[in-house]
Formats: C-alpha cells, structure tokens, sequence
C-alpha cells in the first residue's frame, strides 16, 4: 500500500485527486487530509477514505470538523501548523493543492520528509523555487508536476535530454474575456471572470485565468521547474485548450501533449508515474474536434505576461513579492474594492516600489525571507490601492 496525503482536498484539485485514489482502495492508504472552510466535505472525504487525521487550516473550524467526524477514530487538528504537521507525517506521495502561498510551508515540510511531492500548487515555486529545489535534493524528494501545462512538457521530455529542448510553449484558453472589447474589461464583475471557457476550476485560479496572471505564473513556474532560459518559454493562446503544452527541440520538431480538459490526466501521471496506467477520462474524437487553432496574446490585453518576464530576469524574492501582491490585488477584485485591469497596474506598482527598497529582492531565499516579503507585499499593495482610490 502507497500512503498518501492530499493538502487542499476540498478544492477542485484535491477533489479530482480523491476521485482517483478511490478508485483504487486497495493500493493507497490515505494518511492525512486537509482542507479549509468546507467542513462537511473534509470530513466526509476523511471517513469514506479511512483517513488517520482530518486538519482544517482554521482554529475556529475545529468543532465543527470534530462534530463532522462523528465517533469515527480519525484524528481531529487544526490550525497553520497542523497542516504543515499532518504534510510532515511520513508518506510515499503527497498532493500539494491548497491555493496561493499558503501552499509553501507545508509543501516543503512534506518534501523534508522525502515524500514525492504532486505539485499543483504553482505559487510554491513562483515565490521559492531555488529553496524548494534545494530542500528537494538534500532531502532525496521528487517534486512531479500536476499544473496541466507543466505535465505536458514534463510528458514530453520524457526520455529526452534538456539540452536539446530550443523552446517551450505554453498553450493559455485566453480566459473568460479572450473576446471582449478591450475597453470593457475595466468593468467586467468578480461573477463574468469566475467562467472559464474549458476548465472547471477553484475560482481563484479561474479568475487568473481571465487576467492570465495564472499563465504569468506558470512562466515563472516553467522556468523554476525545467531551469530553462526565460527567453525559450513562450506563450501562445489555443482557445480550444486541448493541447496543453509543446516542446521544440533543436532538430525542429515538436512534441505536443493533446488531452480532453480533465485534471485528472495530469493528477494521474504523477499518482502512477514513471508508469502509466488507465484513466477515467475522455477519449478525444479528432475528426469531431475537426481544427485546433492557436494565436499570439496581445500585451495590451494581458499586461500580467510582461510582468511575469520582468520578474524572471529580476530574480532573487521579486517571484514572493509577485505573487503576493497579485493575490492582495485579487482579493481588492473579488471585494470589489478595485476593477479588474487595476489588479495589473496594483502589481507593477508593489513591485517597482520593492524593487526601489534596497537590497529586498536579493536577500537569501530562506522561507522566513519570502514570508516576510510576502507579508511586505500584501501591505504595500494595500498602501498601493488606498492611494489609488483616495
Ligand atoms: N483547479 C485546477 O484545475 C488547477 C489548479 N492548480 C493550482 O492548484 C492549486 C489549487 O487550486 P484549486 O483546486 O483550483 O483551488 P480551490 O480553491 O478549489 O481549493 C483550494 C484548497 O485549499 C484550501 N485552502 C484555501 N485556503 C487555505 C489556506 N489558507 N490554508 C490551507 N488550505 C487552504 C481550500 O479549503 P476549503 O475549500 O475547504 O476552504 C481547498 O481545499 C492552486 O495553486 C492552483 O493554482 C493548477 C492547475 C489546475
Ligand atoms: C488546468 C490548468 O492547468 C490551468 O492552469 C489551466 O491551464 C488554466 O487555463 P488557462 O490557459 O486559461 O490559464
Ligand atoms: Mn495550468
């Protein structure tokens, strides 16, 4: 039996991947699940699949998840530190997929223990990724890619030498607003952005999508992962989103990953890896599909790419900082405190004025630094937005 553990079970990702563990009952031994707010599902999940401990990330959560457990023997916690805890408790392959930053910690205690880490989490290496890779070597863990996008290269170099990759490309749906009129986006509503043309997806990451501050990210994460030049990763709109990534090599040719819209592909191959075995999931028609189509993003519709660039010729904390003030910014949005093209503009603005405070950027990447510089960024943006509409 393979033990393993699912942070963020409750969300989309983790959902997906316990769809796929439970198919398979007698191979997995579930020993830690988490989740947040939603109570109800944590303990349901934990009980059906015989989980040793249940943690919800809010302390006030407790009561109700110990209620919602019932007299079942599964372990109640909660709290920040329960979850890096439960993600510490020896396992073979741990799920990382709670959304944003708050995903770091407990990724990496899970990679200190050895364990293969399954990384849908992409904010773990856009605000860490030199420390992440070096906690993965020193502790002999595996980090295997789960973002649909960083599968599809990872399944395409397969066998193949690093040297020989000329570029990669990553395919973006475009987002909910791909079509619009550019001069409506200012007004487009937290309800319009959380639509996503192919994906049923959290709604954070959804509304990224539509800003492409999620393809922003997965630049950065490209690079952190493969350690390829940020000149060799482009980016290219495919409204169909069946192809979800390419790679060029040096003799020219290109090897493209072509899948239904399903997470369970990409969560599949890093639960069975290096193997490959049968999934639940669509086997695409081509005749039906009849034509993929493919065209360049406009920068002035997507401002979030240049940032992303900026940031990986910056370096050092910018990533932390980055990230960080793009979810202060999606916060704003969803609260309606800003409009939808001011989360760009909040961003660049955090990020030219850390970029001015000596030295931050290039401080070591220790996991107190890019928390303290997250925290940093969470303020200034917050400085940033009150200006703006003061
Ligand atoms: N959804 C997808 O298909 C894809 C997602 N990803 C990435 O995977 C990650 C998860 O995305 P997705 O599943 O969509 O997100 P969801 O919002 O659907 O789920 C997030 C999970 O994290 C939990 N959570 C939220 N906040 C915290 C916190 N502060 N501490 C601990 N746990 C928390 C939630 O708990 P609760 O809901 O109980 O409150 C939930 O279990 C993200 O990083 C995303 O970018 C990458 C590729 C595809
Ligand atoms: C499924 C997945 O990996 C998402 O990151 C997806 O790629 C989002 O779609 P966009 O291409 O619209 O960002
Ligand atoms: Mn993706």
């Amino acid at each position: 039996m393979r033990r393993v553990s699912v942070l963020g079970a409750t969300g989309s990702v983790g959902q997906n991947t316990l769809d796929l563990l439970a198919r398979s009952p007698d191979e997995f031994s579930v020993v830690a699940l988490t989740g947040g707010r939603n109570i109800v599902q944590l303990a349901e999940d934990a009980i059906r699949l015989r989980a040793e401990v249940a943690v919800t990330a809010y302390d006030d959560m407790l009561e109700p998840l110990r209620e919602a457990l019932g007299d079942s023997d599964i372990e109640a916690q909660a709290g920040r530190a329960s979850i890096a805890e439960a993600a510490s408790r020896p396992a073979d392959w741990v799920m990382s997929a709670i959304v944003g930053a708050a995903g770091l910690a407990p990724g990496l205690r899970a990679l200190e223990q050895g364990a293969t880490l399954a990384l849908a989490n992409k904010e773990t290496l856009v605000c860490a990724g030199a420390l992440v890779r070096e906690t993965a070597a020193r502790h002999g863990a595996r980090i295997l890619p789960v973002d649909s996008e960083h599968s599809a290269v990872f399944q395409a170099l397969r066998g193949e030498r690093i040297e020989s990759v000329e570029r990669i490309v990553l395919t973006a749906s475009g987002g909910a607003f791909r079509d619009w009129p550019l001069e409506a986006l200012a007004r487009a509503t937290p309800e319009q952005a959380s639509s996503h043309p192919n994906w049923a997806m959290g709604q954070r990451i959804t509304i990224d999508s539509a800003s492409m501050f999620n393809k922003a990210l997965e630049l950065i994460e490209t690079r952190e992962f493969f350690e390829v030049a940020p000149e060799r990763i482009e980016v290219v709109i495919h409204p169909e989103s069946l192809i979800h990534a390419l790679v060029g090599f040096t003799d020219g040719a290109m090897m493209a990953h072509v899948g239904a819209p399903d997470m369970r592909h990409a969560i599949g191959y890093a639960l069975n890896w290096p193997d490959r075995r049968p999934l639940p999931v669509e086997r695409l028609d081509l005749a039906a599909i009849g034509a993929l189509t493919f065209r360049a993003p406009d920068p002035a519709r997507y401002p979030a790419l240049r940032l992303a660039r900026d940031v990986m010729a910056r370096g050092g904390l910018s990533g932390a900082a980055f990230n960080a003030a793009k979810e202060a910014a999606l916060d704003a949005f969803l609260e309606r405190r800003i409009g939808f093209t001011d989360m760009a503009a909040v961003v660049e603005a955090v990020l030219s004025r850390m970029e001015g405070e000596a030295g931050l950027f290039d401080a070591p990447m220790t996991l107190d630094n890019v928390m303290e510089t997250d925290h940093l960024a969470r303020r200034r943006a917050g400085e940033t937005m009150a200006k703006r509409a003061g």
